[in-house]
């Protein structure tokens, strides 16, 4: 049998399992399984806590979206990480040090129950993100396969970001726009589409379209990137509230030498125990 635990940051639904205590090796396929909300247990991403590699870390954090791809990082995953690993006893620790493929970020569990994480700097080079482009810029011209020339900004937060500037979020093209985005040639890797209505300068309503999954009731990366693309366009200030579907996540980036810093909550769900390995589809 395989323990998990089922978490949730702001409706972004995990199965966290801790890969310390038990051997866990996960073919795509099983991932898959285990993502679906029909055959399996369900979620968006599925979550590995294991040792850490490096000395200057307490934790390793794997990654994996429900198409089975594993990504290098995950905002909301990364409070549920640190809920978990705290709750389960794994660490008496209340800053963790957590390595992730895309560098070390540093979640925080606070007394009012909230997680703060220092989620690292973003990257705007198109080969960081990575992004095809011929110069650097904060808005890059997309054509999408259906015909319309959308405004993106591009960056990379560990895991790459387009955001799109929408006037009404409710009325934003998401299930039309957001698949085609997502699977952009000018994407090799990908990327997760963000929608992004700018309320007041502190102030946005998101949605995002993520890569590996389609929308989620909310993104932690998402928001991180759609804060720093709108303060590099000069539309929003530091400090930000983000209003995602599932709920609000406040994103700060202190200036453009700092690493964006978001806070938001972890909620634990329950736990359970599958039979493993799961048996596959014939
Ligand atoms: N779909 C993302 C990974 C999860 C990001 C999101 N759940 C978050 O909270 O940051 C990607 O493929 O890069």
């Amino acid at each position: 049998m395989l323990k998990f635990s089922k978490m949730h940051g702001l409706g972004n639904d995990f199965i966290v399992i801790d890969a310390i205590h038990q051997s866990v090796e996960l073919s795509k396929q099983q991932i898959q399984m285990l993502a679906d909300r029909h055959w399996g247990i369900g979620c968006d991403q599925l979550l590995l806590v294991q040792p850490a590699e490096s000395a200057e870390a307490d934790f390793r954090y794997r990654i994996f979206n429900a198409d089975g791809g594993e990504v290098a990082q995950c905002g909301n995953g990364a409070r549920c990480f640190a809920r978990f690993v705290h709750d389960k006893g794994l660490t008496d620790k209340t800053v963790i040090a957590v390595e992730t493929a895309s560098g070390l970020i540093y979640p925080e569990l606070q007394s009012d129950g909230q997680v703060r994480v220092d989620m690292g700097p973003p990257r705007f080079e198109p080969a960081a993100i990575p992004f095809v482009a011929n110069e650097l810029s904060n808005t890059y011209m997309l054509t999408l396969p259906s015909g319309p020339h959308v405004e993106i900004s591009a960056l990379s937060m560990g895991n790459p970001h387009a955001v799109v500037r929408v006037e009404n979020i409710s009325a934003a093209p998401v299930a039309e726009w957001g698949p085609q985005i997502e699977a952009h040639e000018r994407f090799p890797e990908r990327v997760n589409a963000g929608f992004m209505q700018v309320v007041d300068h502190d102030h946005i309503r998101l949605r995002v379209y993520e890569r590996g999954v389609g929308e989620t009731q909310a993104c932690g990366t998402g928001a991180c990137a759609a804060v720093v693309s709108g303060i590099r366009r000069g539309l929003l200030a530091r400090d930000v509230q983000v209003a995602l579907p599932g709920g609000c996540l406040h994103i700060s980036w202190p200036d453009e030498a700092s690493n964006v810093m978001m806070t938001g909550p972890a909620q634990h769900v329950f736990d359970g125990e599958i039979e493993w390995p799961i048996p596959t589809q014939s």
